[in-house]
């Protein structure tokens, strides 16, 4: 039997805008979004913000009424058994709410413990567990208020355990978690997933999503625009350069410029405070184009420029960009062409996805 399973998902939002007269509108978060997740299987969901991926996560564990579409938790229908769905789910938010500061990280544990009707035999030997796999034993006695971001994630992911969930929904653990203790909490989590506990992950770290996942979906727009393993994904940019350009001040005009550059297949910018990382994608061993991309950045100032193989990052961004461009265009094969140039593999391939109705591309 499978863990979850979604079939054509969707739903829509109702909200009240204006004054004095106010106006019904309707936003469609989900769009028809169809996934199995198999037992034990660490399943990731990527996507931009407003993508869908909470939406999503809440009708599955049942705090949302799919508007269309079924979901089925280990043969449970969330909109006809959701007691026996929350039976089966634990959910982990990020965040700080949800953990009394002012007590130990033991008495949250026992408090929700009775909570969730843990039997009182059972808790003890249970919580201890708990502190041992999320590698907080021996710290447990302190409050939670002196607790780093890393630790109390960690504490709220014990707290999801405590039920012994089949299936735990992760939406977004490591926001705000510093690299070190991100590097901690994934360790949690895969050994979450060597116990067998079925993991639904949402994250905006692709290092993250990389190393933990089996497979991944990446939504955008309410839709699933892809889906397959780490390296399949990354197989869809195979054929691509990245040029990463360290930069100050580049705006958004500049970063559509640098789109126009015939050959360039994506630009993608972050930053980090002043300091701006640009990556440009373009064809195989397109090293001609260096100049131009360069040229277009001309009266930024730069600093490091390398050329590498393209991340999962690359493919994600390949791919949501081809979603823009398919929802832009409103056809599924000019995907991409918003870079000014032949839509390419990951263009077309999402492209694909969107022409094939709401699977995605297994990849
Ligand atoms: N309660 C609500 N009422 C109206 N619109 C909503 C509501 N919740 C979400 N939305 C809208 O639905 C869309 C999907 O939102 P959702 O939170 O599922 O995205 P997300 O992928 O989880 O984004 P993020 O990464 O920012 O958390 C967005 O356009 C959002 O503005």
């Amino acid at each position: 039997m499978l863990a979850i399973e979604a079939d054509a998902l969707r739903r829509t939002y109702t909200s009240r805008t204006g004054w004095p007269k106010s106006r019904r509108t309707e936003s469609e978060a989900v769009r028809g979004v169809t996934f199995d997740v198999a037992p034990g299987e660490l399943f990731g969901l990527l996507g931009p913000n407003g993508a869908g991926k909470t939406t999503t996560i809440k009708m599955l564990n049942t705090l949302l009424l799919p508007t269309s579409g079924t979901a089925r938790v280990f043969g449970h229908d969330v909109a006809r058994d959701p007691v026996a769905v929350r039976r089966r789910i634990g959910y982990v938010f990020g965040g700080d709410r949800g953990l009394y500061d002012r007590l130990s990280a033991l008495d949250n544990l026992r408090y929700f413990a009775e909570l969730y009707g843990v039997p009182a035999r059972a808790q003890k030997r249970r919580i201890t567990e708990l502190l041992d796999l999320v590698g907080l034993l021996g710290r447990e006695k302190e409050k939670v208020e002196g607790y780093s971001r890393g630790m109390r994630q960690r504490l709220h992911i014990a707290r999801g355990l405590l039920h012994r969930p089949d299936v735990l929904f992760l939406d977004e653990p490591s926001i705000g978690v510093d690299p070190v203790a991100a590097r901690d909490l994934r360790r949690t989590v895969a050994d979450l997933a060597a116990t067998g506990t079925t993991v639904l992950l949402t994250t905006h770290y692709m290092a993250e999503a990389d190393e933990l996942c089996d497979r991944i979906a990446v939504i955008a727009g309410g839709r699933i625009r892809a889906l397959g393993t780490p390296d399949s994904l990354k197989s869809l940019v195979r054929e691509r350069d990245v040029l990463e350009i360290e930069a100050y001040g580049v705006d958004e005009e500049r970063l559509d410029r640098l789109r126009r550059v015939p050959g360039v297949r994506g630009v993608a910018a972050e930053d980090r405070g002043a300091l701006q990382t640009v990556t440009v994608q373009t064809g195989r061993g397109a090293a001609e184009l260096h100049g131009p991309v360069l040229a277009a950045l001309q009266g930024v100032r730069l600093g490091r420029v390398t050329s590498r193989e393209p991340s999962l990052e690359d493919a994600y961004i390949a791919i949501v960009e081809g979603a823009d461009a398919a929802t832009v265009t409103g056809t599924a094969t000019s995907a991409g062409t918003h870079t000014g140039t032949s839509a390419g593999t990951v263009g077309g391939g999402a492209g694909a996805v969107e022409g094939t109705a709401s699977q995605g591309a297994a990849v």
